[in-house]
């Protein structure tokens, strides 16, 4: 675990600009695409997300973290380690099942507790021999590769996560008889499904999308350079640092109105806190104005990512809004629910659960004189809770460097509106 940080705010305003690091959906994607199209797709601007660097590492090298067991040396089987990147180990699983290698695929402690059986059941359907090294339905996974198809009609549930969904678009083109997906029940987080469609598009692969079934046919990537935007998620925090300024002017260079990345949608609910986002030379000019926020009710399903943001804002403001569409949230670089309700304790908010409805409780609210944010190896929660530094005199939050996970520059970042941030020693 790396030191923790203190970071204080002097003065209550936020003016600045800022350039964001590529979004690491978008890069992951586009990392896989090249490499499915034998370079013929080149990626631009790839981000310096510590799970895309990661994914890129593994890409090019084949493999990183190359383990040989005693007994495997006349038949060697290389470990890949996919650290706490979720969406790159789902998009690898389905990836190596087309390669002519078998590798065991393993990550985090975490990772080893994020589900993968609902991929791993689709991905056998199809014909690919994939097997658990530990516990059932969990990586690691030992994937033999070199898939001789079956099918290329199977179906997949919805609800639990898109990026099963995602994994098994981005090689359908390169299956021999390409892949009809029906989806069961719910889809959820449905753009970063059509940001996966949209940017096999952009690769010229074609597909379509009829009711609950998603088809490829078995095609070629045509040669192109893949451009990726800057991470509209990691954008979410400055939404919130204009929310809970008393005068904020911010300049994000890059991102664009229109937008691949559903997380896009944090506009729209910032304009809710007053927050204005003006699209003009090449970015977007965030201003605060005062605003009485009267919307009760976030519907979070396609845009899971941003639940802390929003939440966060909303306890720091005492605003007793209900959110729903968190279901995924548990599964995620940890249980973010329990997380929120853990550290919003700590300034006296409860986030209440009723039937799949959490309502935040402010009627307890205090602002301490110094607060403890813990970060349970989740960058979320770090850069959801450091806006509170506007709020409260001294902020630690534990583990600093979680943040590298999407937004290695957060904290210099910071710096650069007037946020002071401390490391402190370990
Ligand atoms: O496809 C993607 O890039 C992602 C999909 C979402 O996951 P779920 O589909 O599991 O909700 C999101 O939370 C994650 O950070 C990135
Ligand atoms: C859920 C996330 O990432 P992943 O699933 O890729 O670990 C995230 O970045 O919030």
């Amino acid at each position: 675990m790396s030191p923790n940080i203190l970071l204080t705010k002097p003065g209550k305003t936020a003016n600045g600009a800022i350039q964001l690091t590529g979004s690491k959906s978008e890069c992951n994607r586009a990392l896989i695409i090249e490499a499915l199209s034998n370079s013929k797709v080149k990626v631009q601007n790839v981000s310096d997300a510590a799970d895309t660097v990661l994914l890129h590492g593994i890409l090019k090298s084949g493999k990183v973290n190359t383990v040989l067991a005693a007994s495997e040396i006349e038949n060697p089987i290389s470990e890949v380690n996919i650290g706490p990147a979720g969406t790159a180990m789902r998009f690898l699983t389905a990836y190596f099942t087309l390669q002519p290698e078998e590798v065991i695929l393993t990550g985090s402690a975490r990772m080893k507790q994020r589900p993968i059986g609902i991929l791993v059941d689709a991905l056998r359907e199809l014909g690919a021999e994939i097997d658990y090294v530990e516990n059932e339905g969990f990586p690691p996974i030992h994937i033999k590769g070199n898939l001789e198809q079956k099918t290329n009609r199977i179906s997949i549930k919805g609800n639990i996560s898109s990026q099963y969904i995602t994994a098994l678009l981005l090689i359908a083109a390169k299956l021999p008889q390409g892949l009809e997906l029906q989806i069961e029940g719910e889809l959820t987080s449905r753009p970063y499904v059509e940001m996966t469609l949209a940017m096999l598009a952009q690769a010229g692969i074609q597909h379509n999308w009829n009711d609950n079934v998603i088809s490829i046919a078995n095609q070629d990537f045509k040669e192109t350079e893949l451009p990726v935007e800057p991470d509209w998620s990691a954008a979410s925090y400055w939404f919130s640092i204009a929310a809970l300024a008393d005068e904020a002017e911010l300049f994000l260079g890059g991102l664009t109105a229109y937008s691949l990345q559903g997380d896009s949608v944090i506009t729209e609910i910032m304009a809710n806190f007053g927050i204005s986002s003006e699209f003009k030379d090449g970015g977007v000019y965030l201003k605060k104005e005062a605003k009485a926020i009267s919307k009760k009710l976030f519907n979070m399903k396609k845009c899971p990512d941003l639940a802390q943001t929003v939440i966060v804002v909303c306890a720091a403001l005492g605003h007793e809004a209900t959110f729903t569409g968190l279901e995924t949230l548990k599964i995620k670089e940890t249980d973010r629910v329990a997380a929120l309700q853990n550290e919003l304790a700590k300034m006296g908010v409860k986030l209440i659960e009723d039937n799949e409805q959490y309502t935040l409780d402010c009627s307890g609210k205090f602002i301490p004189q110094r607060m403890f944010i813990n970060t349970y190896d989740d960058h979320r929660m770090a850069m959801a809770f450091a806006p509170l530094a506007l709020l409260i005199p001294e902020l630690e939050v534990e583990d600093a460097k979680v943040v590298e996970k999407s937004y290695p520059a957060f904290w210099t970042d910071l710096e650069k509106v007037g946020f002071v941030v401390s490391p402190l020693a370990p």
